[in-house]
């Protein structure tokens, strides 16, 4: 559906979704909130509201009445909030689910606690601060029988699963370079945010950059081989701003990221335009999708097809909000945003049934490693021998 009407229809329902009933015949999970965050009513809250088996039981804050505030505004029945209060929502015996957004330095922390308590984690992104603490918190999870999951969303929605398939179906040939870039104008995030902070697990490469990565190894099907390059603009002197990179993937193929969390105003006033793109040149042809990481409100995948030589090209444009638009197979509506098709799959795998997609132990493990490894770079890249 890629009309104006379809679009008006799709983010007006994407944003206040029909309830659904709870299941009668599947106890409902209970998500608990540790943090009252500016992520979860979109990531969770709003999802869980058309979600038959899930539900969001508890909030916990540091500050009690923010808690309560958060809890009243969202309709969440229990608040936890003080010094105590994110330990009191993981020993809370009602809780089934711990969903994660606290800043990224608490993610390990924080996710090895929940698992300790007995709870399946939904953990955003970036998993953690290093591949070690991400490997150490799948171990556990796995040790005590628990699903967890980095919340890559954008990896449940067709969109991306579509971009992949015309890539995997060789209709293009073989992949020779993927460049992939998420950067938004100056003033998105305001100097205090958790993304400017180093100790909080802060930088753009953290941040966004997780995404362009991971991109990278989900369409190459691969892990790089080595970072070429990196550099970053720094926002204070340990928080990149903004990072690029390149890559070595295999099959002498290559890939760019670049990721920024303010790109400076055009002559002090004029805004940039987002950046939110992944593109895949191929021998055969180009594949480019606008907008991997919301695609629900708009994203186009562009597939332009090389003729025989002096025969110009074919092009094409798909829009797949569902998986039947993308002719594959899997539940959901047009309006079901990336968090949406997430829980779905999340809720299966807790459920003991097959998710549609998983974002496995393995993936989150490599997307940590190669997070450090192009810090490390840029690190070892500004190393000047006397
Ligand atoms: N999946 C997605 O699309 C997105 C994912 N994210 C991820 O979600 C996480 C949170 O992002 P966002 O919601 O924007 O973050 P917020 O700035 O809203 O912070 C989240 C919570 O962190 C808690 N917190 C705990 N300790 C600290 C501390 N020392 N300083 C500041 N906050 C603290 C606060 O909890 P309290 O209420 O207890 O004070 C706050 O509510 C990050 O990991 C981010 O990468 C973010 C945006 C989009
Ligand atoms: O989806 C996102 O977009 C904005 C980012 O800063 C955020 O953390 C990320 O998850």
């Amino acid at each position: 559906m890629s009309t104006a009407i379809g679009f008006f229809k799709r983010v007006l329902t994407a944003i206040n979704p029909p309830a659904s009933q709870p299941s009668l015949d599947s106890k409902p999970l209970k998500f608990g909130i540790l943090g009252a965050a500016a992520i979860a009513p979109s990531a969770l809250i709003l999802p869980v509201r058309s979600h038959p088996e899930a539900v969001v039981y508890a909030v916990a804050a540091r500050d009690a009445s923010r808690a309560a505030a958060y809890a009243k505004k969202h309709g969440i029945p229990k608040a936890y909030g003080g010094p105590t209060g994110y330990q009191e929502l993981l020993d809370d015996p009602e809780i089934d689910v711990i969903y994660n957004p606290l800043p990224n330095g608490l993610h390990y922390e924080w996710t090895i606690k929940a698992l300790q308590a007995g709870k399946h984690v939904l953990l955003e992104k970036p998993a953690a601060d290093t591949a070690e603490e991400t490997r150490k918190m799948f171990d556990l999870a796995e040790k005590k029988d628990l699903v967890l999951l980095e919340a890559f969303h954008y990896r449940f929605h067709p969109a991306i699963q579509r971009v992949k398939a015309i890539i995997d179906s060789g209709e293009l040939g073989a992949i020779k370079h993927i460049s992939t870039a998420l950067a938004i104008p100056a003033g998105g995030f305001k100097s205090g945010d958790i993304r400017f902070n180093h100790s909080l697990g802060g930088g753009a490469l953290m941040d966004m950059g997780c995404y362009t990565l991971n991109c990278i190894r989900y369409l190459s099907s691969s892990e790089p081989i080595s970072v070429i390059s990196a550099e970053h603009t720094l926002h204070t002197s340990d928080v990149d701003r903004r990072t690029i990179s390149t890559f070595a993937l295999p099959n002498n193929a290559t890939a760019s990221l670049m990721c920024d969390l303010g790109v400076p105003l055009s002559y002090g006033i004029i805004p940039s335009m987002p950046q939110i793109g992944a593109t895949v040149t191929c021998e055969g042809g180009v594949i480019e999708i606008y907008n991997f990481v919301l695609p629900t409100i708009y994203h186009s995948i562009k597939v332009t097809t090389k003729l025989a030589a002096g025969k110009g090209s074919t092009k094409r444009v798909e829009k797949v909000y569902t998986f039947e638009e993308g002719k594959m197979i899997g539940k959901g509506e047009a309006w079901w945003t990336t968090y949406r098709y997430q829980l779905e799959a999340f809720v299966d795998r807790v459920k003991g049934r097959t998710p549609q997609t998983w974002v496995d132990r393995d993936d989150s493990i490599a997307n940590m490693h190669w997070i450090e490894e192009v810090y490390a770079k840029v690190l070892s890249s500004s190393y000047l021998p006397l």
